[in-house]
């Protein structure tokens, strides 16, 4: 079924039985003939026609086995010498894996819930009820289909919308909810509310300078913020001539907003901020840069101050930072006042400036959050927008790390026990099911796949852009950095976008607009990107606040090794947003089973009670290959294996790419080791079949001095571990270190870490990187710039 579908169809199926020849060691070896290059007489490699069907090229090939395959073509000796293994064996994929227990034979038949956790609210509650503009009401219903409020938003507005009053000052709000339940609307519309009527007086315009800063901890989400805050300022400023009431103030448009993440250069950053912007997007270094570097930054009477994803913002380091943004303000809202007192200023009408109202979200009050909630908030309450009590306020304490943070209730759950060898095809049979899915629902299919590492992203981004079934040469030579999408023959329709933070911020952003199915400029693709099918490979640095459309699957290829279960919450939230349905999967290694226990264990303990969002359904490996692949009986581990061998035989095919695998690889190892101490009960390198391992990153062997390396990230690992979490580097980090104001904070996050592993030597004075390809933190080369340039004594 599926192979229609995908245009897959095998017409050589291959069922041969396999020879189950052992060698000393236990392990099934098979020489596989298909693997068979051109022998070294032949110095031009001729030209294979690629065959119409990915996976029947490979099955037209010869399929005598013998033990050990010898690498002899001219282009296959250079990659053996990357590899140093002229000799491969090549073992089989379904024979000496651990045993697995036994998980559903069948897929679980996903149905929406009656009531999803994060819709918007289907009782009585209006938009008019919680006090908002009609104004803003009409151009959410009319222009953004957005007719009713979701339980957040029900809950903070009334709040966050209350007039000043001196007598009894509204309360700075601590917003808590699910993903995907509302909350930039939340917080968006309260402050173009408040500040809607100055419009009205003559006198304002934008010199009054920046009246609302909100901050965000990445790019990609201080960007999205600044499009939905775009969106809701195009709203009319008056009602149609037929309603419209001529006693109502007329509202002039000079409420503009602007975006400070870094993506332009400083001069013209400050040119617009002497222009004015009264509402301001900002990431947290470039924010603190202007308010000491810029006097043309007139945030005197700046209001409100809204900081997103707090508890990301904490675990990227960007405490000091922010207590620096706080202080910028306070002190110049001190000399704003001084100035006013000294008839140098104006007031604003009777709009109270002097209190600033600070509004904080986070998924979880940890005690770094809390301590920020110290400093920057006054009379706070925590809104978590219940669903049956919209008065759910309560004062600000500190919790577990995910109570009261659970996944939507609609969320379908799945995970996939794999043994390593089989992660990459399985991978690959889970993406060609669900485009599958989609296609016979005639949708577009979005999917996000997790990975641990940069250098992870890198290599299966590669690999599924230009390995072929056929082997024909598709290799362009390695990919530029400001590349941003390809397809893959194995998986039709799709486009593949990669997202992490050593990539360049325009193909970042390209790479979110991309998969999200917006136009985009940069794209070399001919297909309606609209219409396609997209897949993301991402590191961590997409788990929070992206609100990425119609994304129907999120894929866990590698469990969070920082955050538990509050990342992974984060992680499944890019689905099932604003009460839609969604999947999660995650794949997980036989001795990784404890996780899903524990797992469900903190999220029974978040959620009000024993919800479906507890449970997690297992799904059979075998029943995923043979969606994805199709075929009859065991059919699809031939081919399985066949998509295999396509890969190895890419990774084999250049210097270039076994250079890849083997970054990818090392990384994945090193991020492996970084899972905190109380997880490595379930999560310890000693536990990866490094051989098994390798297949998973194509790799015929694991690279040279794994074992030695293995052991020292597993000692790494325990080290950092047992330092408390505010010590460790969590996944995404650099990722997110967005501004070049940031750099210097990167540089001294990125040396305790690489110092603490010590894999940092000094050379001349200087420390360099001894190591290769960094973990979550960049890429090898990014790596080596960052640390280059700084000297330590
Ligand atoms: N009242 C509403 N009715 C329908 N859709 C809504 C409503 N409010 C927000 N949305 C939509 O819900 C989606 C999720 O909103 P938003 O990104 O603000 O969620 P969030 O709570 O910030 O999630 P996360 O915690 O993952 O950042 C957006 O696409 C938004 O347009």
């Amino acid at each position: 079924m599926d192979d229609l579908v995908l245009n897959i169809s095998f017409d050589e199926p291959v069922a041969k039985k396999r020879s189950n020849l052992s060698n000393k060691y236990g392990r099934t070896l098979e020489s596989l003939t298909s693997l068979k290059v051109p022998s070294s007489h032949d110095k031009t490699p001729k030209k294979r026609k690629a065959p119409d069907n990915p996976i029947q090229g490979a099955s037209n090939q010869p399929k005598k086995r013998r033990k050990l395959e010898e690498g002899t073509s001219t282009h296959v000796q250079a990659a053996s010498a990357a590899v140093k293994a002229p000799r491969h064996i090549v073992s089989s994929l379904f024979t000496s894996n651990p045993l697995v227990p036994k998980a559903s034979t069948s897929l679980p038949i996903y149905t929406t819930p009656a009531l999803p956790s994060n819709a918007p609210l289907t009782d009585s509650s209006t938009f008019e009820g919680v006090g908002l503009h009609k104004l803003l009401i009409n151009h959410l219903q009319g222009k953004m289909n957005i007719q009713k409020p979701t339980s957040i938003q029900r809950a903070a507005l009334p709040h966050l919308l209350r007039p000043y009053d001196d007598k009894s000052p509204p309360p700075d709000i601590f917003l808590q909810s699910q993903t995907g339940s509302g909350k930039t609307l939340a917080f968006l519309l309260p402050i173009i509310q408040d500040l809607l009527p100055l419009s009205s007086l003559s006198y304002i315009d934008r010199s009054i300078g920046t009246l609302a800063i909100i901050i965000a901890p990445t790019r990609e989400l201080a960007k999205q913020i600044s499009d939905v805050l775009e969106t809701l300022l195009k709203m009319r400023l008056r009602e149609s001539q037929e309603i419209s009431d001529d006693t109502e103030p007329r509202l002039t448009r000079w409420l503009v907003s602007g975006l400070l993440s870094g993506g332009a250069t400083r001069a013209h950053e400050k040119a617009r901020l002497r222009k004015g912007l009264p509402i301001l997007v900002a990431t947290p270094g470039r924010l603190l840069d202007h308010l000491q570097n810029s006097t043309s930054f007139n945030v005197g009477k700046c209001r409100w101050l809204v900081l997103d994803e707090a508890d990301r913002l904490m675990d990227l380091g960007f405490e000091e930072t922010i207590q620096g943004i706080l202080k910028g303000l306070d002190g110049r809202r001190k000399l704003a006042m001084k100035a006013v007192e000294q008839g140098q200023g104006m007031e604003v009408g009777g709009w109270e400036w002097r209190e600033r109202r600070t509004i904080l979200c986070s998924a979880t009050i940890r005690e770094d959050v809390q301590k920020l909630a110290g400093t920057a908030l006054k009379r706070p309450i925590v809104i978590r927008g219940s669903l049956d009590d919209p008065n759910d306020t309560q004062p600000v304490q500190a919790q577990s790390q995910a109570e009261h943070f659970a996944p939507p209730s609609q969320l379908s759950q799945k995970y996939i026990v794999t043994p390593l060898k089989l992660r990459l095809v399985t991978l690959v049979a889970l993406l060609r099911s669900l485009l599958a899915d989609g296609a016979r629902r005639r949708d577009p299919t979005r999917i996000i796949v997790f990975l641990s590492s940069t250098d992870s992203v890198d290599f299966h981004w590669s690999l599924l852009g230009k390995a072929t079934m056929g082997g024909e040469d598709t290799d362009k030579g390695p990919s530029e950095p400001d590349q941003v999408s390809v397809q893959s023959s194995l998986l039709p329709d799709a486009i593949v976008y990669r997202l992490h933070g050593s990539l360049p911020l325009a193909t970042r952003l390209a790479s979110v607009s991309g998969f999200a199915g917006k136009k985009n400029k940069s794209s070399k693709s001919n297909i309606a990107e609209a219409q396609s099918s997209t897949i993301l490979l991402c590191t961590s640095v997409a788990s929070r606040g992206l609100d990425l459309p119609q994304v129907r699957a999120v894929i866990q290829y590698d469990l969070p090794t920082e955050g538990g279960a509050t990342e992974y919450i984060h992680r499944v939230g890019r689905t099932a947003r604003a009460g839609k349905g969604g999947e999660a999967w995650s794949f997980v290694c036989p001795s990784e089973a404890e996780w899903v226990p524990w797992l469900e264990e903190r999220l029974s303990t978040s959620s009000a009670e024993d919800t479906p969002t507890a449970k997690l359904h297992a799904v059979d490996n075998a029943v995923v290959l043979r969606k994805g692949f199709g075929g009859k009986g065991t059919e699809y581990e031939e081919r399985a294996t066949e998509v295999q061998l396509a890969f190895e035989r890419w990774v084999l095919a250049s210097k270039e790419n076994a250079e890849l695998a083997r970054s990818g690889f090392k990384s994945h190892l090193r991020a492996y080791a970084t899972h905190p101490a109380d997880e490595k009960h379930i999560f310890h390198v000693r536990n990866l079949h490094s051989g098994h391992l390798a297949k998973a990153f194509a790799l015929r062997d694991a690279p040279s001095g794994m074992d030695k390396a293995s052991k020292a990230a597993a000692k790494v690992g325990s080290k950092a571990g047992k330092k408390k979490h505010a010590g460790r580097q969590p996944a995404g980090a650099l990722d997110s270190s967005d501004e070049d104001a940031d750099i210097s904070l990167t540089e001294k996050r990125m040396k305790a870490i690489v110092r603490e592993q010590g894999r940092l030597t000094k050379k001349k004075g200087m420390l360099m990187p001894s190591g290769v390809g960094e973990f979550q933190i960049a890429s090898s080369d990014t790596l080596a710039k960052l640390v280059k340039s700084v000297s330590i004594d």
